[in-house]
């Protein structure tokens, strides 16, 4: 596996590619890396000829200090599965590398109504970090297809968005959630759990599934809300716990009963006794 810190030997080593006629597949991480980044580099391998996996933990899109100062890094072990899971090439860059202007925003994504709900009411800004970045990065690398993850339901809609704004020409290709065995979603900031928590994080999932289980039986409404007491009852504060589908524009709706589309519920919950805050979601009908 290669491993670039610097865009210069990237961008060489993908022109060399280009020219080659080899499709590119790019899979954007923070690291900290675990079996749901490898089924995205799973994915890009089968298909793309060349895969790119960055691990950068991206300043400008945490409004919380110490979630981005707490924030798992694992890179040593992270080598050791990329080159396993047979990634072609890993980007490793520095802030100065990406930012190297500062970390002011250096323009403003009109992103609509789409920012300001759920993740984004919640992490003002998170939305304008993660499109500086992913912006950078897609320029930088200039991929065919884009591999992202189903769980950070949001952002997929956010980087769609992107792709439309910037008038790209590349595919995002979104991928399922893997779980652990007994549920939980899989994700860098389980790292942070001790045992206790960990066991405690269940309650996210077995809520998801609860809503599932009774998605035509119940108003909606007091599904959510059930969904938010089990959740609070164990000693998390729930950020939302929402019922929504997607719009044909890709924005979100909030319907009040189930119909034709998909519907999914989505949550942002903090493990209280950890401070650790967990996203999740899942179809519901
Ligand atoms: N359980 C999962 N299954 C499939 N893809 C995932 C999973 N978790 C994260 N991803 C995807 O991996 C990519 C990189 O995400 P990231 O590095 O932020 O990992 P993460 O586990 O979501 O970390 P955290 O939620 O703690 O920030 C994103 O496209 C994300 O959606
Ligand atoms: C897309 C991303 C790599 C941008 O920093 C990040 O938000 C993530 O890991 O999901
Ligand atoms: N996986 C989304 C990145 C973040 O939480 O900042």
């Amino acid at each position: 596996m290669y491993l670039f810190k610097q865009k210069d030997d990237l961008e060489r080593l993908l022109s060399t590619a280009r020219k080659q006629g080899k499709r590119i597949g790019f899979v954007p991480t923070m690291g900290a890396l675990h079996q749901g980044h490898l089924s995205l580099i799973a994915a890009a391998k089968e298909n793309s000829d060349l895969v790119v996996c960055s691990i950068f933990v991206n300043p400008t899109q945490f409004n919380d200090p110490a979630d981005f100062e707490k924030y798992p890094i694992t890179i040593d072990q992270d080598i050791q599965l990329l080159t396993a899971a047979g990634n072609d090439v890993l980007f490793l860059p520095s802030v100065q590398e990406m930012y190297p202007k500062g970390l002011a925003p250096e323009m403003h994504y009109e992103f609509g109504p789409l920012e300001t709900v759920l993740e984004g009411a919640h992490r003002p800004g998170h939305f304008q970090g993660v499109g500086q970045v992913v912006h950078k990065l897609l320029s930088l690398v200039a991929p065919d297809k884009l591999f992202m993850g189903q769980k950070d339901f949001q952002q997929c809609l956010i980087i769609n968005r992107l792709i439309k704004l910037l008038d790209l020409k590349v595919e995002l290709v979104i991928c399922p959630t893997l779980r652990e065995t007994d549920g939980l979603a899989m994700s860098s900031r389980n790292l942070r759990l001790n045992p206790t928590e960990r066991q405690n994080a269940l309650h996210i999932s077995r809520a998801l599934n609860y809503i599932k289980d009774h998605v035509h039986t119940a108003p909606l409404q007091a599904l959510s809300d059930q969904g938010i007491h089990q959740l609070t009852d164990h000693g998390f504060e729930v950020d939302y716990l929402e019922m929504v589908s997607i719009l044909p524009d890709g924005n979100i709706s909030f319907p009040d009963t189930p119909g034709n589309d998909p519907l999914y519920a989505v949550v942002a919950a903090r493990e209280n006794s950890s401070g650790v805050r967990l996203i999740d979601n899942m179809q519901v009908n």
